[in-house]
C-alpha cells in the first residue's frame, strides 16, 4: 500500500485518532494535485419512481475528510450517494462539489473530480484488469489520446495500492467478487479524484483487505463519502459519521457522538454496548442478542 503517497505525491491524513479531528489537514496536497473537495449536499430530496426515498437531507464533507454513512437496509445510502456521482438528480435541493453544483458540470467534468466505486457496477467489462483500471484516465484524457508513461505509473500505482498488482494481466470477469472491488477501487484511484464515494467498498473483502482499503481512504488527500454497514470499522476510519433512518439524518457528528446505544437501539432496533477500545481510542460496539 506504500505506493499511493508517492502515486499522489502527497502524504495522507494521518491516524484516525486525532481526537476530534475532522480530517480536514493542511499539509497534504502538492504540486498538481487536486486534494481534497468541499461537498456540500443541501435540503437534498430523491424519489424513485413515483416514491420519495430521500427527504430533505444536508450534509457536508470538508476537503479531505473521510465521512461515513450509515444505516440500516432501505435506509437511502446508495440513494443518497447516486445523486453525487449523477446518476439520480434530486426533485429539490443540490448536491455542490467544490462549489459548483454536480448537475450543472459535464459528465467528463464531474468525473475528473469525483469517482465512484458502487455495488453492482452493471456489466462484466470484457477487459483485462489493467484495462478496467486504465478506464480511470478517461477523464483526463481527450479523444484519441493514448496512454502516457504517467498514465501507466498511475495505473500500476493504482494496483499495487490495492494489493492487486499480480493482477494486471487477469480477465476481470474471472475474477473473485473480492478481487474484482479491489480492481473497481483501483479504476477509481486512478482517476486522481478530489471527492470519492463509495457504496460498500468493504463487501466481499476479507478483514486484511478491509482493513487496507479504508487505511488506503485515510491515506488519500480525496474527501471521502463512505456508505458502511460495520459499525466498529465505521467508527475506526471515519472522521464524522452521518445516520441515516428512512431516508433523513437520524444523527451525525464523531463516531463517539454519535454511536450511543440509545442511538443504536433507535435506528436499527438492536441492544448494544459500546465501550472506548483501550488500544485504538475508537468507540467500539459489541451487540447483545436477545438469545443464543
Ligand atoms: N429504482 C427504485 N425503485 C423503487 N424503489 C427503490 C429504487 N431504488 C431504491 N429503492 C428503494 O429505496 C429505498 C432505499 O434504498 P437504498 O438502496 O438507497 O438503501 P440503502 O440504505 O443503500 O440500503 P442497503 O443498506 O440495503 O444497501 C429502499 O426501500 C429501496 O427499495
Amino acid at each position: 500500500m506504500n505506493d499511493i503517497d508517492d502515486m499522489n505525491g502527497r502524504s495522507g491524513k494521518g491516524s484516525r485518532n486525532d481526537a476530534g479531528s475532522t480530517g480536514a489537514r493542511d499539509d497534504r496536497t502538492g504540486p498538481g494535485d487536486p486534494g481534497g473537495a468541499d461537498l456540500r449536499i443541501e435540503d437534498v430530496s430523491l424519489s424513485a419512481g413515483a416514491r420519495r426515498i430521500v427527504h430533505d437531507l444536508s450534509l457536508n464533507a470538508a476537503p479531505g475528510e473521510v465521512v461515513g454513512l450509515v444505516g440500516p437496509n432501505g435506509s437511502g445510502k446508495s440513494t443518497l450517494l447516486r445523486a453525487v456521482y449523477r446518476v439520480l438528480r434530486p426533485d429539490t435541493g443540490q448536491v455542490l462539489v467544490g462549489g459548483r453544483d454536480a448537475w450543472s458540470l459535464s459528465v467528463r467534468a464531474l468525473a475528473s473530480v469525483v469517482a465512484a466505486v458502487v455495488q453492482e457496477p452493471g456489466g462484466d467489462f470484457d477487459l483485462t484488469v489493467r484495462e478496467v483500471v486504465a478506464m480511470g484516465r478517461t477523464p483526463h484524457k481527450r479523444l484519441l489520446d493514448g496512454d502516457t508513461v504517467e498514465d501507466h505509473r498511475l495505473v500500476a500505482a493504482s494496483l499495487e495500492a490495492v494489493d492487486a498488482a499480480g493482477l494486471g494481466d487477469r480477465p476481470y470477469a474471472r475474477l473473485s467478487g473480492g478481487e474484482k472491488q479491489r480492481v473497481l477501487i483501483a479504476r477509481a484511484l486512478a482517476q486522481q479524484p478530489a471527492l470519492l464515494v463509495l457504496d460498500e467498498p468493504t463487501n466481499h473483502l476479507d478483514v486484511r483487505h478491509q482493513l487496507e482499503v479504508l487505511t488506503l481512504l485515510r491515506r488519500l488527500p480525496a474527501t471521502a463519502l463512505v456508505a458502511l454497514h460495520d459499525l466498529n470499522l465505521a467508527a475506526y476510519f471515519c472522521d464524522r459519521l452521518y445516520v441515516l433512518a428512512d431516508g433523513a439524518v437520524a444523527a451525525c457528528g464523531t463516531p463517539a457522538e454519535v454511536l450511543t446505544p440509545s442511538l443504536i437501539a433507535g435506528v436499527y432496533g438492536v441492544a448494544s454496548e459500546v465501550a472506548v477500545h483501550p488500544r485504538t481510542g475508537a468507540p467500539q460496539v459489541t451487540f447483545l442478542p436477545e438469545e443464543r
